[in-house]
């Protein structure tokens, strides 16, 4: 496996404070990874560090095999980055933006335009002939997107891309990432679980400076999600829970309204051959029995012990 972001015991600190602390990364080469965590996790810091915008205060950070320290522009070529408040100048229109862009690497005038044509295509702004200034907040984060694309990098880094957009919003710069699977490496940060459910291949759960948990989201659900049961019955919820919960597969088990049972299990197998068991002798009257996996928030909560922020 090639990583294209290794960080190894990367640690920052302000005046003493550390705000990442021995941070382990690894984002394989072609993946489209979910760097998730709550406000003032750290991930935008680590971003920084990526990038070479901050120096670690000890560990190290390597993308596509260099050390982000000791790189030069070599490195930097085959990169993209959206920090979070992307800048733009709002007289141009989204051409001349990916066209200065280019200039500024340096791209020959041929394949400048054939790249600007192809990714005004790609973030869904053919057409758009005004200037960016009277542009909504999704189109500029696709723009900010289409422009880190510029120089066809290896690797994408983008810094919450889609925590100002709405849901419409969100939605496209979700596809416009999911279209760059397999071509570039993505990168991105946010503390939206939805997002990283609906594109990324792996996530790593960073919490005040640490990562807690780094897999494919596959695995993490998994490991930590067990599966949920929900149950409606006519009557007795309450017997029906206290029975529930005295079972050996019985996680947790919660009361929804009037009639409803969330239950936590670790064998589904058996809870769903027992469950109807129980709800016979106690005379409940079964309305519902769903067995489905948990989401990316439950498990979220299973290991950083409270609802994201
Ligand atoms: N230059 C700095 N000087 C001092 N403290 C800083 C500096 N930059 C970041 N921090 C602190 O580091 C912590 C992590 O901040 P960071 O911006 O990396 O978090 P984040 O996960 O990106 O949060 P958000 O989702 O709110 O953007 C915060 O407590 C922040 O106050």
């Amino acid at each position: 496996m090639n990583a294209a972001l290794e960080a190894v015991g990367l640690t920052k600190a302000y005046k003493g404070r550390r705000v990442l602390d021995a941070v382990k990364l690894t984002v394989e080469e072609g993946s489209v990874f979910g760097f998730l965590g709550p406000n003032g996790a750290g991930k935008t810091t680590t971003l920084r560090l990526a990038t070479g915008l901050a120096r670690p205060t000890s560990g190290t950070i390597r993308l596509l095999g260099q050390d982000v320290s000791a790189a030069g522009n070599a490195l930097r070529a085959q990169l993209g980055f959206l920090p979070d408040v992307p800048a733009f100048y709002p007289w141009m229109t989204a051409q001349e933006f990916l066209h200065f862009s280019g200039d500024l690497f340096g791209l020959d005038r041929q394949v400048l335009r054939q790249r600007t044509r192809m990714l005004l295509d790609t973030a869904g702004l053919n057409g758009v002939t005004g200037r960016i200034g009277g542009y909504s907040r999704g189109m500029r984060q696709r723009l900010g997107i289409a422009q880190a694309l510029i120089n066809a990098p290896r690797l994408l880094l983008l810094d919450e891309p889609t925590s100002a957009l709405d849901p419409i919003g969100r939605k496209d710069v979700l596809e416009l990432i999911n279209s760059l699977r397999g071509r570039t490496t993505v990168f991105f940060s946010t503390h939206i679980l939805g997002d990283v459910e609906r594109v990324c291949d792996s996530v790593a759960i960073l919490d005040r400076g640490r990562v807690l948990t780094q897999a494919p989201i596959h695995e993490l659900k998994a490991r930590y999600g067990g599966h949920k049961i929900l149950l409606e019955v006519t009557e007795g919820a309450d017997g029906l829970a206290s029975a529930i919960a005295q079972r050996p597969w019985a996680v947790s088990v919660a009361r929804g309204d009037a009639a409803s049972i969330e239950v936590t299990v670790s064998d589904v197998h058996r809870a769903q051959h027992e469950i109807p068991g129980l709800v016979s002798d106690l005379h409940a009257g079964l309305v519902r029995l769903e067995a489905g996996e948990m989401g990316l928030e439950e498990v979220f909560v299973a290991l950083v012990g409270r609802p994201k922020a």
